[in-house]
């Protein structure tokens, strides 16, 4: 240690999961050594959020499945959980707001520590009051919290009316992202290509993942509907569940089909056929 403060982290991923695979959890493996690397970092938590259903992303089974699936998959571990709130909500959270959420939880869950010393708490709420968007988060003495996503979630970022700017804009800026990279997609050109990302680039972590590894859910659906096996690319209690429960077919994989996803439903005001 040079001295250098340490700050902690509370990594939060969303997304389908539509099931968990191996590399979503090998995501927060390779996010939490990247960050402590470099010795500025103690990653404390990580946190899974399924998407609700009112994503009506195609394929999509219910959020219920999703959630417990994610849940026998982080059993085992003693620092990635599973958060249902986002899967419970009746209709489709942007990020932003989810992110928002868990940082207000995180905020209460340290009033809640403070409470007995009135001073530091009203120096950190005066911090809070008077936030910037670029600063607040990180003065904290609280952990920080950051988006976990993979190399397609960043340059989703570019696709016409998928994201708000603002909401690009608080998620980078105000709290942080972590990106795995992912064959196919290339974070560090698309950072420098873009202003927005290019002005917050010192709160945007690409992590190299070097062993080359495309498990996609998707694919995991087709090996399903197919009756290929998916063993080792899910854990083992996940491919039981799928099979007690007779997850994933073809009429599972026909879900929302004709549907345009949520996102893009909200910002042109398109409306599902
Ligand atoms: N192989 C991978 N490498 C890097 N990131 C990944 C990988 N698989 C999933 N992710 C990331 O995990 C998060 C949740 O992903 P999601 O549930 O959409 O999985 P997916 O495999 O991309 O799903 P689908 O194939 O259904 O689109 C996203 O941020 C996504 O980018
Ligand atoms: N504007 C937004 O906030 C926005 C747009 C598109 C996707 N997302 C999120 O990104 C994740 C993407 O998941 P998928 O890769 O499974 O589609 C989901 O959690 C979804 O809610 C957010």
């Amino acid at each position: 240690m040079d001295g250098r403060e340490v700050t902690k982290v509370v990594l939060l991923a969303c997304g389908s999961f539509n099931p968990i695979t191996n590399m979503h959890l090998r995501m927060f493996e390779l996010a939490r050594d990247h960050l402590q690397d470099t010795g500025q970092y103690k990653v404390v938590k990580g946190i899974i959020s399924p998407v609700g259903d009112g994503y009506k992303k195609k394929g999509l089974i219910e959020a219920c499945h999703r959630v417990e699936m994610a849940r026998l998959a982080t059993e085992d571990s003693g620092w990635i959980t599973v958060d249902p709130w986002e899967s419970l909500q009746p209709e489709w959270v942007e990020t932003a707001k989810v992110v928002r959420h868990h940082y207000d939880r995180l905020l209460a869950a340290e009033q809640n520590e403070d409470d007995v010393d009135t001073v530091k708490y009203a120096k950190k709420r005066r911090l809070e009051e008077n936030h910037s968007e670029d600063s607040s988060h990180h003065r904290r003495d609280g952990p920080q919290l950051m988006l976990l996503c993979g190399a397609d979630v960043l340059e989703s970022f570019g696709i016409p009316d998928m994201w708000k700017q603002e909401d690009i804009a608080e998620i980078v800026g105000r709290y942080g992202l972590v990106c795995i990279t992912r064959s196919g997609n290339d974070p560090h050109k698309f950072i420098h290509q873009s202003d927005m990302l290019w002005k917050h680039r010192k709160t945007i972590h690409v992590v190299h993942e070097w062993v080359t590894n495309e498990i996609s859910a998707t694919h995991v659906r087709r090996a399903l509907r197919r009756g290929r096996s998916v063993r080792y690319l899910l854990p083992d209690d996940v491919v039981r569940y799928i099979q007690e429960h007779k997850l994933y077919s073809a009429e599972s994989e026909r879900k929302n089909a004709d549907v345009i996803l949520a996102p893009l439903q909200r910002y042109t005001g398109a409306s599902s056929s």
